[in-house]
């Protein structure tokens, strides 16, 4: 069975960055092929990896929602809505060399997640005897544990940049995952954009007042944010960037 590694964190700590190079660093490993999960509704981990997917969970839904509706979407006859569905779930799955990206995305309008969310937690399911790691990319804040995702994961990776409120985020999302009776093996913090890659006395009692084990830190990298301004995939950073060799460094301790 793979190893479900799920990321969470405040809004725009660096979780999809550091969910990409984490993926990249898995098959870099000869962990391949990885299953990449961007289960942030405002989903950018196919920017990170550059690659775009055909179709998204959520856009999937709507295709199936609106069959019979609307006349762009049809379902062909014979077919149940479900057995539809179970069709198109392949078409979800973006297949590149080392690793392959399913895409929970969003439905249309103010529309409830809970069915996209539990189709994440079904296809991980799923699909977890396939990959040796499925990596999970959650969107910020603490919703996401409350719908109860995955059950199954074995490592939670809270990100966090150098702010106290930062920290006290990713204690929260812990210990509301304490509440919901989450069991991952593994519940660390890893405090990202960390300028030259030094903690100050501060954050370092907030990590320590949250009751967080501290994985590392990463570096700010202004290299990381050109990228992100050029459009250019994260993945494609040099080998030695610092922020490639702080993460990896992380993942070697982490003994994944
Ligand atoms: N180590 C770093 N050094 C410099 N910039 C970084 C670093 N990590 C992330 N960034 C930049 O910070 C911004 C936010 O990163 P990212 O999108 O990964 O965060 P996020 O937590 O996934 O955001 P959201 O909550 O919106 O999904 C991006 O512009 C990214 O390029």
């Amino acid at each position: 069975m793979g190893h479900v590694i799920a990321v969470s964190g405040k809004g725009g700590v660096g979780k999809t960055t550091l969910c990409g190079l984490l993926i990249q660093y898995l098959c870099e490993s000869g962990k391949r092929p990885v299953l990449a999960v961007d289960a942030d509704a405002n989903a950018n981990l196919n920017e990170v990896l550059g690659v775009e997917p055909e179709v998204t969970l959520g856009e999937l839904r709507e295709e199936i929602e609106r069959a019979g509706i609307d006349p762009r979407y049809q379902i062909p006859s014979g077919m149940t809505k479900q057995a539809y569905l179970e069709m198109r779930l392949s078409d979800a799955i973006a297949e590149e060399d080392d690793y392959d990206l399913m895409v929970m995305g969003r439905t249309q309008g103010q529309g409830c997640y809970c069915f996209v969310n539990g189709l994440v937690q079904t296809q991980v399911q799923k699909l977890q005897s396939h990959y040796p790691y499925i990596v999970v990319d959650n969107e910020a804040g603490m919703e996401h544990i409350s719908r109860g995702i995955l059950p199954m994961m074995e490592v939670a990776i809270l990100v966090s940049d150098c702010s106290r409120r930062g920290v006290q985020a990713a204690g929260r999302i812990a210990k509301l995952m304490k509440e919901l009776n989450f069991k991952p093996q593994k519940t660390g913090l890893i405090v990202n954009r960390v300028p030259d890659g030094k903690l100050d006395a501060g954050t370092l009692e907030e990590i320590r007042n949250q009751g967080l084990e501290l994985l590392g830190v990463v570096p700010h990298d202004d290299q990381v944010y050109q990228y992100d301004c050029d459009g250019k995939p994260i993945i494609q950073l040099p080998k030695d960037s610092p922020v490639r060799s702080a993460l990896g460094e992380i993942v070697k301790k982490l003994g994944l």
